[in-house]
């Protein structure tokens, strides 16, 4: 079992000196150093036909490598001063790029050329979930059950590997979050950037308000995070794989807006079956589906310590586990969350729309 000391990717002011000079590129296969002239000639010079998608963190492009390999090049567009020195960030990003499994987005290496600084990672020919199943129609394309099943548990196996051994809390799960290669093998993308990345407060605020519908209730109200915080998104996330909805979706008619919501109606309503998505038609195992849906709810209970672990939910998922007469409470209400307030000067605070103030740390704690 290999194990990641937390040193490795979460530092601390006090370790920097000593991380500044521990990068080794000779010593690291994983890892390399690209010139700025490789990832111009790669993408075409940065052109727009090569350009993926813009997130919170910059612009990606496709690139072709010399050695014919695709890759996603990712350019930063955070201020130079929110960032670590030079070597501090190479070296921070060479050991992420040593944490490797199946379901995770394989970092290849980084460029640092004058202010600009670039991410190259390997290329995912699908997308992202939230583009190629829950986007519009015209991006969207019709996943059979055995794709869904596929998707759903390379998820929660890249989720578990974080958990179990370099002990991350990823922070940041949600559809846009999880690439598909040509298999549709799905890939957990943007791990324990943000902890390399001194992100601005506006920034952050953007971040979190885009994925209000994934966070868990203890993580929005007081920003206490733990490994139950990304099972809660989790859960978010298999609810929309089975219902093919989104989680939050405005354009859905009245009392139909809240997918969590819904689908602890379903679940009081005895009626489960009604949430899978409908371009299934009855191409689908009724019993599995179903399952899978109870899991989703069991990883979005309220209270997080009733939360199966990903192992756990790992099991649930193969039917290793019974959950035929498993007691599922009441889940942690976007809807609820919904209301909350970020201030988007200082996030030390966030207010209920009640009236009601509460304390809103900035996400920080990765390890525990
Ligand atoms: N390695 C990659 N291969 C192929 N496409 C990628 C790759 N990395 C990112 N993309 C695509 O580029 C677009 C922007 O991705 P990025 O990770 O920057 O932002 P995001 O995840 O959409 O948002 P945020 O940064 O707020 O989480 C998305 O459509 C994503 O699917």
């Amino acid at each position: 079992m290999k194990f990641f000391p937390p040193c490795m990717i979460c530092f601390s002011s006090s370790q920097k000196n000593d991380i500044d000079n521990s990068y080794d590129e000779e010593n690291n296969e994983n890892f390399r150093l690209f010139t700025y002239n490789e990832l111009r000639l790669a993408t075409n010079g940065f052109s727009s036909s090569n350009k993926i998608g813009v997130g919170g963190f910059g612009t990606v492009y496709k690139g072709r490598l010399r050695d014919e390999s695709l890759v996603g090049v990712k350019v930063l567009s955070i201020e130079i001063e929110s960032m670590r020195g030079e070597r501090e960030f190479i070296a921070e990003l060479a050991a992420l790029s040593d944490i490797k499994h199946d379901n995770l987005v394989g970092l290849r290496g980084c460029c640092v050329d004058g202010a600009t600084r670039y991410l190259v990672y390997d290329y995912m020919e699908n997308n992202n979930l939230s583009h190629t199943l829950l986007g519009g129609e015209q991006n969207r394309l019709k996943f059979s059950w055995e794709t869904r099943k596929h998707i759903s548990l390379g998820i929660a196996q890249g989720l578990s590997y974080l958990h179990e051994e370099p002990r991350i809390v990823h922070r940041d799960i949600k559809a846009s979050n999880i690439l598909l290669d040509k298999n549709f093998t799905p890939k957990l993308g943007d791990f324990g950037l943000s902890k390399i990345l001194r992100e601005n407060s506006s920034h952050i605020s953007t971040r979190v308000a885009g994925t209000m519908g994934y966070l868990a209730p203890e993580y929005a109200i007081s920003g206490r995070l733990t490994r139950k915080s990304d099972i809660y998104s989790f859960g978010v996330l298999l609810l929309e794989i089975v219902s093919g909805r989104k989680v939050v979706d405005f354009d859905m008619e009245h009392g139909e807006h809240y997918l969590v919501q819904k689908a602890w109606e379903a679940y009081k309503g005895d009626e489960l079956i009604q949430l899978v998505d409908s371009v299934l038609e009855t191409n689908f195992p009724e019993e599995e589906a179903v399952r899978f849906i109870k899991i989703g709810l069991l990883c979005v209970q309220e209270h997080a310590r009733l939360r199966p672990s990903m192992a756990t939910a790992i099991k649930m998922l193969a039917n290793e586990i019974e959950l035929r007469d498993v007691e599922i409470s009441q889940p942690g209400l976007v809807s609820d969350l919904m209301s909350i307030k970020m201030d988007h000067q200082n996030l030390s605070q966030s207010t209920f729309s009640k009236g009601s103030t509460i304390s809103f740390q900035s996400p920080r704690t990765s390890y525990f």
